[in-house]
Formats: C-alpha cells, sequence, structure tokens
C-alpha cells in the first residue's frame, strides 16, 4: 500500500504552498504532468532542486493510457506524486488515474493548488457569482472549428453568466490570445447570432502569475489590434448584464 499525491503547483514558483512542497517531499518519484498546461518557471530541475526528488516529465500518453506503470510503482511500495501546474483536479484529466490507484488500495491525497481558472476570476473582479460554463477553443480539425466555445458562450449569456475561455494546447502548438479571438469571430460570422460583436468586452489574461503577467479589459474591436505577449493566455467573456461595480472593476482593466 502507498501514497498517490495530487499536487497542484498554483501558476508559478512563487505561488507553490507549503503543503504541495511537503507532498512532494513526502513522495518517492514525482511525475510532473507536462501537457495539461504550461507555466514560466515550474521545471522539473527547478521541482527537483525544492524537494531533493526525482522528477520525470509525464505526457498525456503515460497519466492516461499507461497507468498501470504507475500503479506499479505504488503497488511495489513507492509514494508517487503528480504534480500539475495550476490545480490538480480542475480542468484536467487526473481523475481516473485517482479512481484506479484507489480502487487498487491505494491512499489518495489531493492537494489543492491555485487554478488559473480562481487566478483569472480573482484578477478580473467580476462577480465569481456570476460564471458559467468554461470551455476550450481548439484548434479546427480538417479545417472546421468546433463551434462548442460560441455554443457555450451564447447559453451561458442567456443566464446572465459569464465565460472563462482556455485555450487549446498541443505538443506542438500552443494557441494565443489573437487565434483564439480570430476563431471565435470566424464562428460568428459562420453561425450568425450576435453572440460576439465588435462592442463586447472581453478580458485577457497573460502569463498569468509570471512577472510579466497582464491582465487586460478591452473591447473585442480593439483586441483585434493589440499584439498580445508570449503564452499561454486565457480569455474571459463577461456577460452582457453586468453590474455597475463590474462595469467599473473592468475599468481598472484598461
Ligand atoms: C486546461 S487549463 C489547465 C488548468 C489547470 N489544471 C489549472 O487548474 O490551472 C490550461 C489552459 O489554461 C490557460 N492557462 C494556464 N495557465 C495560464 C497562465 N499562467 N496564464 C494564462 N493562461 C493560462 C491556458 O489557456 C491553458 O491552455
Amino acid at each position: 500500500m502507498a501514497n498517490i499525491y495530487f499536487v497542484g503547483l498554483g501558476p508559478s514558483k512563487m505561488f507553490l504552498t507549503k503543503a504541495s512542497i511537503e507532498a512532494m517531499r513526502n513522495a518517492d518519484l514525482i511525475m510532473l504532468d507536462k501537457y495539461t498546461s504550461i507555466t514560466c518557471d515550474l521545471t522539473a530541475e527547478a521541482l527537483t532542486e525544492i524537494t531533493g526528488r526525482p522528477v520525470i516529465l509525464a505526457d498525456r500518453n503515460l497519466l492516461e493510457n499507461r497507468q498501470r506503470e504507475i500503479i506499479k510503482h505504488l503497488d511495489e511500495g513507492r509514494n508517487v506524486a503528480v504534480v500539475t501546474v495550476g490545480d490538480p483536479m480542475i480542468a484536467t484529466t487526473h481523475v481516473s488515474l485517482a479512481i484506479e490507484a484507489r480502487k487498487k488500495g491505494h491512499d489518495l491525497k489531493v492537494i489543492p493548488g491555485i487554478s488559473v481558472h480562481c487566478y483569472v476570476i480573482s484578477k478580473s473582479m467580476l462577480s465569481s457569482y456570476k460564471f458559467g460554463r468554461s470551455v476550450t477553443v481548439t484548434f479546427p480539425v480538417l479545417g472546421k472549428l468546433d463551434p462548442t466555445p460560441y455554443r457555450v458562450i451564447k447559453a451561458n449569456r442567456e443566464q446572465g453568466l459569464h465565460t472563462i475561455l482556455y485555450l487549446d494546447l498541443k505538443e506542438d502548438a500552443v494557441m494565443t490570445a489573437e487565434v483564439a479571438l480570430n476563431y471565435l469571430l470566424q464562428l460568428e460570422k459562420e453561425i450568425g447570432e450576435g453572440v460576439l460583436t465588435h462592442e463586447d468586452w472581453i478580458v485577457v489574461g497573460e502569463r498569468l502569475g509570471c512577472p510579466d503577467e497582464r491582465v487586460r479589459a478591452m473591447k473585442i474591436k480593439a483586441a483585434k489590434m493589440e499584439k498580445f505577449g508570449e503564452p499561454p493566455h486565457i480569455i474571459i467573456v463577461p456577460s452582457r448584464n453586468l453590474y455597475e461595480m463590474e462595469v467599473e472593476a473592468l475599468k481598472c482593466l484598461v
């Protein structure tokens, strides 16, 4: 019987918690999830330096399809920490590994970290009670855009809710805010239900938690001219029925 820790690291080194460091130090082996998020400074080397433990980079294939190899470490008595940038259970795919390990009788410990989800809500100063379902803007497949983000923004707006847009991450491509915005405006052109207009506000978060972080509110017409910095980026599409206080808060981000 061994322990499997699912550890949230937060967005960058300075947001590591005591609890996350302690959990990693209790592990014999650290697996750093390298595919569900990206960060400016939470490298394998940085984690080894902080914890003194060996760190391996874990890709989607290992964490989703080769779970047996991880369970084998546990069966042989080694404690494993699966560590994720942000929170280990928010907008990630680690639950199935957690369930599998638990079914095999291993001890399951989840150590929350500051998720980009919470981080951007806080920085936007929009009402946290008014966030609806979040969604990922994905790269086109065979030249075709997935309309799901458009549909989700529409459904949220119909209920007066804000939408968080995660941007696609692939081994070889990271979606920027410019690209995501182009895709959304292309969907508006194709579907034409007036979900996104040039007068709508968006909030764009760039490199949250890093020294060069920026969180800015702008109208879509201005965002189209904007050059954003290095990724990762995240976007909020606020509802159209903003409280007066929310409007004032957005003005602080202009
Ligand atoms: C699927 S979410 C992973 C969420 C992660 N489990 C967490 O709790 O933070 C990954 C997406 O969030 C956004 N993101 C992650 N970290 C970010 C950061 N530091 N700054 C801006 N956007 C970020 C990007 O759009 C990225 O593709």
